[in-house]
């Protein structure tokens, strides 16, 4: 069984409020662009292939609902690069609206308004479906990476954040490699940090991992340090909201420390990430725009204040790991590459950003 966070019909679609998890599973309906945008910035809904999937889905239920119908291909370019602006860092949704647009002009020169408003509509529920497949390929290629370099029957992993079916359209990157190595019969144990501040591993991968049944530990960010010194890690896997040409890669805060700590103790360190997920125009992680979040994401936990009242905060959302500290690979649907091979295997699989 799967996790669904986005349930999805033509004309209709509804997203499990992440907000709410665990303690309560409510889907809300999102009626077109402006409850996208929405869910999208107040994080309902995140992870970055997730981002572009309902940023997508929700300008698709907008469209069937007849949106746009002065002149579409201007509602599509405006509802996308709002959509885009919902989360600078994750690529996913630029990569989507721009691939869009393109796919979208060229139809229009030789389609009826109402037949581009169907075609646009197909590309985007096309979207849900490549995304699940590319995760049951990642999860396999990772998988089969990590058992190729131990002599053990099982494996013990570690993961930040969450990447798991909350975070896509199903099956998950980083989470996916753990549920392949679970399905396998070859997962030991994943540790899971409960990524401060916003707590996506202790609220998220917490709660997939249960309903999983992987076998699971908790710990707090500043635990990983001796979780890996102590418990034997085989490896460390974790997701991307974007991975540029050297193989520099943002993901969630906390990710640079854990591939320090990983280098020390010697354990190979994985990004798991669709190709969709990855830059090349960008050539190194200093030029990767960060998000940065309301200060009382820091302050409080939710609605209940933790800090001390006047504090100064500074709550950057994601950190850029170097190339240098990825040793075990880059993870994509494509295969496992090394950062230095990276952008010479994608090179002609990407449309340029
Ligand atoms: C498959 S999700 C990959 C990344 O998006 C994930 O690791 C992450 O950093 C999510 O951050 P979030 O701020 O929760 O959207």
């Amino acid at each position: 069984m799967t996790l669904e966070a986005i349930r999805y019909r033509r004309g209709s679609l509804q997203i499990l409020n992440q907000l709410l998890l665990p303690h309560e599973s409510v889907y809300e309906e999102i009626r077109g662009v402006r409850d996208g945008y929405e869910a999208i910035k107040r994080m309902k809904v995140r992870g970055a292939p997730a981002i572009a999937i309902v940023g997508c889905l929700s300008l698709a239920v907008e469209l069937h609902a007849g949106g746009g119908a002065d002149d579409l291909v201007s509602f599509l370019r405006d509802s996308l690069s709002h959509l885009t602006s919902a989360r600078p860092t994750a690529v996913n949704m630029g990569r989507a609206a721009r691939e869009l647009m393109e796919f979208a002009v060229n139809e229009s020169m030789e389609k009826s308004p109402e037949q581009l408003r169907e075609s646009v509509i197909g590309w985007i529920e096309e979207m849900l479906e490549r995304d699940v497949n590319d995760n049951k390929k990642i999860g396999n290629y990772g998988a089969q990476h990590i058992l190729s370099g131990v002599p053990s029957d099982s494996v013990t992993i570690l993961t930040h954040c969450n990447t798991g079916s909350l975070a896509t359209a199903g099956y998950g990157t980083a989470l996916g490699v753990v549920r392949s190595l679970h399905a396998l019969g070859r997962l030991k144990r994943v540790y899971c940090t409960e990524t401060r501040p916003y707590n996506q591993g202790a609220r998220l991968t917490a709660y997939e991992a249960v309903a999983e049944g992987f076998p699971a530990t908790l710990i707090t960010d500043s635990m990983a340090a001796l979780t890996m010194r102590e418990h034997s890690i085989t490896a460390v896997v974790v997701g991307a909201d974007r991975v540029v040409a050297n193989g520099d890669t943002a993901n969630k805060v906390g990710t640079y420390q854990l591939a320090i700590a990983a280098k020390y103790h010697g354990i190979p360190f994985y990004v798991a990430a669709p190709s969709t997920s990855c830059d090349l125009s960008l050539e190194s992680g200093r030029d990767i725009v960060i998000e940065e979040r309301p200060p009382e994401e820091l302050t409080s936990i939710n609605g209940m204040p933790v800090a001390a009242p006047g504090i100064e905060v500074w709550n950057p959302a994601f950190d850029v790991t170097p190339h240098q500290l990825i040793t075990g690979g880059i993870i994509t649907e494509l295969g496992v590459f090394l950062p230095s091979e990276l952008q010479a295997a994608l090179t002609g699989r990407l449309t340029a950003l």
